[in-house]
């Protein structure tokens, strides 16, 4: 008996030559209207699906392959004699090959200006249950999805006709690409932030060598219609592949760069931390202070700028040994001189929209937390000194400096900072008094004359005290501790002047 295929294809890369091949493999190909003028034109015998089901393709295509001749073909369990029956009863004649890939929603909604009438008319229906019968019925049935798949099919056709195997791998596909599609058409829908079930997808981007250790393996997943200011949609323009661990360092290299869209700034990375951060009114001034604050950690960083890299900042970027240069852009001065250094990759991206997340997500054992990305920063804060001294101007501006990279190092988090550069970085440690000390042994004589900023409240007044010792003049922090009056004293005291934000910025991952 003639095999059967039904192909109904939105997406027809490769279409022809397949249909063709099938045909001369003594497939009797059976399409819908679009699919079928094409596979015609290119001289493909073709029976309308319309002649299979005696019942026109109607409501502009909503229903053409929902039909009981159709669907009993796709599902009908040959093994058993009651199914075997009941296609003979209603003269259903059994599918065996379906070649089906969805109406473009994603396509449609990525599109500017897209009217959601057109959104949902591109949520394809008659397609999904095509594939989800044949997937089911893998037992008997092939189903094709991806235009990849047409050679590997194509040659086991034509010999002993396609393995189990093979029909079960694209059964999991197949319920993969509708489980995929439907998460975006949820998605896209959706309006609450955390609804009763997640039903995220994400898209291979990249085969990763590793995960963040050799024996760990690894790949990158990205949104199907990632943000142009996202890690994801960045563009590698030299370089080596990047590894796992550069892409989270970038990630938050890039994170923490977009707090400053109101000056030029360089930001320096080692394991998700900054350790060095610079701010000026030109980029290689910036990037002198970055590198200044920490001259040993930007070892085999990742550096994140906000500017065009022009050739000055290049020059000076180009005499240390850097895993990861990321900025908007690079003058052609700067990409020529960066790019004969074979070690280093360099990734350009639109910093415009922050690269924030939409949604944090942290995988547990047997679950994952799901939180709204920290996208809040001072000017979302009630502000209050607390101390009998207010700031000067000078100190304003070093304590804000302070808050914005603090909120970027993993808690428990002191960072100092003088002018324009951090001078002393405490990250991710179990005690606050504790990353207090590692930033002031690390800023050494700066610390004279410093800001320090807190991510959350001093639980003691040992970090004031810690602070006084070191010259600190100035402290940010949230406040909210039931001892703060003993922090406040403490200030007091030393002529240290302490501004409460009201808001923390714990990151523990
Ligand atoms: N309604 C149906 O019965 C139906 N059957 C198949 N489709 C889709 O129609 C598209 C192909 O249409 P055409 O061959 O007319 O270009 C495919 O993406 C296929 O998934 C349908 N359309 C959407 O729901």
């Amino acid at each position: 008996m003639k095999r059967r295929a039904l192909i109904s294809v939105s997406d027809k890369t490769g279409l022809s030559d397949f249909a063709k091949a099938l045909q001369e493999a003594d497939f009797e190909v059976i399409s819908t209207g679009g699919t079928q003028r094409a596979l015609e034109a290119a001289g493909v015998r073709v029976v309308g699906i319309s002649e299979v089901t005696n019942f026109p393709e109607i409501l502009d295509g909503r229903v053409k392959t929902l039909h009981p001749l159709i669907h009993g073909g796709l599902l009908a369990d040959r093994e058993k004699e009651a199914h075997r029956q009941a296609l003979q009863e209603h003269a259903i004649e059994p599918i065996d090959l379906v070649v089906v890939n969805l109406y473009p929603f994603k396509e449609t909604i990525s599109k500017e200006g897209a009217e959601d009438a057109d959104a949902i008319d591109n949520i394809d229906i008659g397609g999904p249950a095509m594939l989800r019968a044949a997937a089911k019925n893998h037992a008997h049935a092939a189903v094709v999805t991806d235009p990849e798949d047409y050679p590997r099919v194509l040659e086991e056709a034509r010999n002993n006709g396609i393995r189990f195997e093979t029909r079960r791998h694209l059964a999991a596909k197949a319920f993969r690409h509708t489980a995929a599609y439907d998460a975006l058409v949820a998605e896209y829908m959706t309006e609450e932030a955390f609804p009763e079930t997640m039903t995220l997808t994400y898209e291979k981007k990249q085969t990763l060598r590793y995960g963040e250790n050799p024996h760990q393996g690894a790949s990158f997943y990205q949104h199907p219609l990632p943000a142009d200011s996202s890690i994801a949609a960045a563009k590698q323009l030299h370089g080596k592949e990047l590894s796992y661990n550069n892409i989270n360092d970038v990630n938050a290299a890039f994170a923490l760069v977009s707090e400053f869209s109101d000056t030029k700034a360089a930001v320096a990375v080692k394991h998700t931390n900054p350790c060095g951060v610079g701010i000026a009114n030109t980029l290689s001034a910036a990037f002198e202070e970055a590198y200044a604050a920490d001259p040993v950690s930007i070892f085999g960083g990742i550096v994140a700028l906000n500017d065009t890299v022009d050739a000055d900042t290049a020059e000076q970027l180009a005499t240390i040994f850097l895993e990861v240069i990321i900025a908007p852009d690079y003058s052609h001065d700067a990409l020529e001189l960066l790019q004969k250094k074979k070690n280093i990759r360099l990734l350009k991206v639109d910093m415009a929209g922050g690269g924030n997340v939409s949604h944090a997500l942290t995988s547990v054992s047997g679950g994952m937390l799901v939180q709204e990305d920290d996208v809040k920063g001072l000017a979302d804060t009630d502000v209050k000194v607390a101390t009998k001294r207010a700031p000067t101007a000078e100190e304003w501006r070093s304590l804000e400096f302070a808050w914005r990279v603090v909120k970027h190092v993993k808690s428990n988090a002191i960072v100092l900072t003088k002018g324009s550069r951090t001078v002393g970085v405490g990250a991710g440690q179990m005690n606050r008094v504790g990353a207090a000390e590692i930033a002031i042994a690390q800023a050494q004589s700066e610390t004279q004359g410093s800001a320090l900023g807190s991510d959350a409240f001093f639980p003691m007044k040992d970090t004031v005290e810690t602070a006084m010792k070191a010259g600190v003049t100035a402290v940010i922090q949230p406040g909210g501790s039931k001892r703060d009056q003993e922090s406040i004293d403490a200030a007091d005291e030393a002529g240290i002047t302490m501004v409460f934000t009201g808001m923390r910025h714990f990151r523990h991952a």
